[in-house]
């Protein structure tokens, strides 16, 4: 009998409820017990502003302990993870990825072309609250943290005070709230966070036999997804929390016509979108190739934004855009 591995999780229903199902998936392929330790994150104990405590608060803590060994694996939320590697440290899987759109929750079952003018909508992330002013419906958009209940009950409670918001459809799936949603935002309109809805499944780099166990878990597809997907957001030096979207799909490509019959050919489509907080400047490209190529796909497609005058928008350039330190992480 070997001894149960540890899985590091912060104490969140969001966090239990994903470290849960990777723990137990684990077990059904590999036999191998797992036991969960809750990690306490500075995230957690603050209830500051998220994009006061900057870039990766629900992370460290993690890692920290990943780190120092009190833990062996950490599972975590792919889109909150800076996009600088963490030294020593692997990302040993990327499982199956959820639904990665976002989704609508609306009072009297309204979907966002049903709320009226000056309907009030909360949401955490620059990049939705810029696609929602983009939309051009007048909807009033305010600023919302907290736990996936807390935001629910701010329109679904007794003491409701919003018209709607606008969360991660996948957030909503680990808790088994999706029958909450009104309405699942086309991408088109409502571009997701890069990596939304991926796990990454992190152990030491150094743990060799972990990382060839844990390897079980990855799913080729979606790991190439978020690599396309954090290649766009590194190349535009964005945080997690910038007004920067990316959605990239692994799909059976068209056939080439050429005798190879059944040959079934992967192909990659990636979405990127930069969109001034106030909506008014809305950058947005596709591109498609291999999925072999995602890193350079999303290098190539951050090029053609920038080219496009990305960095204005981010305010890289000194002039009036946002900046990654007064927005740090609100997704
Ligand atoms: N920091 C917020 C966060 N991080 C991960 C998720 C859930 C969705 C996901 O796993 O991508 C959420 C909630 C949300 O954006 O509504």
């Amino acid at each position: 009998m070997s001894s149960p591995l540890r899985l590091g999780t912060r104490g969140s229903a969001l966090a239990m409820a994903q470290s849960g199902q990777i723990a137990e998936a684990l077990t059904a392929a590999t036999g191998r017990p797992v036991e969960l330790v809750e990690v306490l994150t500075a995230g957690d104990r603050s209830s500051a502003p998220v994009h006061r405590l900057g870039v990766g608060v629900f992370v460290s803590a993690l890692r920290d302990a990943l780190t120092a060994g009190t833990i062996d694996f950490a599972v975590h939320s792919y889109k909150d993870l800076p996009t600088a590697a963490a030294a020593g440290l692997h990302i040993a899987a990327v499982p199956p990825r959820q639904d990665p759109r976002d989704a609508l929750v609306a009072k009297g079952g309204r979907t966002l072309a049903e709320l009226p003018p000056g309907a009030v909508v909360g949401t955490g992330a620059l990049r939705r609250i810029a696609q929602l002013h983009a939309l051009g419906l007048q909807l009033e958009v305010t600023p919302i943290r907290g736990n996936v209940d807390t935001r629910l009950r701010r329109v679904l409670g007794p003491d409701a005070d919003l018209d709607a918001i606008v969360l991660a459809r996948a957030g909503l799936a680990r808790l088994g709230r999706t029958d909450e949603i009104t309405e699942t935002l086309d991408p088109m309109l409502m571009l997701p966070a890069p990596a939304q809805g991926a796990l990454a499944v992190e152990c030491r780099a150094d743990d060799t036999d972990l990382v060839e166990l844990l390897a079980v878990l990855d799913h080729a597809p979606s790991r190439a997804a978020v690599v396309a997907e954090r290649a766009l957001l590194a190349t535009l030096e964005a945080g997690c929390s910038a007004p920067v979207a990316a959605y990239a799909v692994v799909a059976e490509g068209e056939p080439t016509g050429s005798g190879a019959e059944g040959d079934v050919v992967q192909e990659i489509y990636l979405r990127g979108a930069v969109i001034s907080p106030d909506g008014t400047r809305d950058l947005r490209l596709s591109r498609t190739g291999t999925p072999a190529d995602a890193a350079e796909i999303g290098k190539a497609l951050a090029t053609e934004l920038l080219d496009l005058g990305a960095d204005s928008i981010l305010g890289h350039d000194g002039s009036t855009g946002p900046g990654t330190q007064q927005f740090g992480s609100t997704e």
